[in-house]
């Protein structure tokens, strides 16, 4: 399937600026002083949910002066759409979870299907205690558990679709420097 260039530069221009960069790294800031002051003696494994956690975790991680591990996981349910579908682990973890404080980065806690089955895998493979963060929590009333949310949440947004800063818009402007809301979604 070709990609039109023009429609995804153009959803770039015309979407709402939610938050700025400065704003972000504020938020990314405050969590990093939460997650130090909490869990700076627990020798934690990090793990980054690729793809989306990817900038997020690369601007938290070097905040956060302690003694930790890293690592990754790949688990997606959104492949270039809008909506979700079935959770496919494109990359399961591959160190040992036993007895281990694990942290998960991830950009967006949306329906919190992602986040709710990679923290039920961590327990499953032995893991002492999980804790999350999202830079992004959207607010609605559809989230897999109610009232689910991450340990750590930077901001939160309304029920619109976003992009930047890890998130994409069918594959695209995960590099865009902000959060922004596509132009009718
Ligand atoms: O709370 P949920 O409704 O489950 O959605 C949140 C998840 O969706 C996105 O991942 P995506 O499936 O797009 O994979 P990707 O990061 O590889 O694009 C995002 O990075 C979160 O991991
Ligand atoms: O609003 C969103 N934008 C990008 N990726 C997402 N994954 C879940 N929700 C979103």
């Amino acid at each position: 399937m070709s990609i039109d260039m023009g429609a995804i530069k153009a959803v770039r221009k015309e979407a709402d600026c939610l938050f700025t960069k400065a704003e972000i790294d504020a938020a990314i800031k405050k969590i990093a002083t939460e997650i130090t002051n909490d869990l700076a003696d627990k020798n934690p494994i990090v793990f980054c949910v690729m793809n989306g956690g990817l900038i997020f975790a690369g601007q938290l991680l070097p905040l956060l002066d302690f003694p930790l591990e890293i690592s990754y996981l790949h688990a997606t349910r959104y492949k270039k759409e809008t909506t979700g579908g079935e959770l496919f682990w494109k990359a399961k973890p591959e160190v040992s979870f036993i007895d281990r404080d694990i942290i998960i980065i991830d950009d967006i806690l949306d329906e919190g299907n992602t986040l709710a089955a990679i923290i039920q895998y961590c327990q499953h493979a032995g893991a002492n205690a999980v804790y999350t963060t999202v830079l992004l929590d959207k607010e609605h009333d559809r989230k897999a558990i109610p009232g689910f949310s991450a340990n750590y949440t930077g901001l939160t947004c309304p029920d619109r679709f976003v992009f930047g800063f890890g998130m994409d818009y069918k594959g695209y402007w995960r590099n865009a420097p902000g959060i922004f809301a596509v132009k009718g979604l």
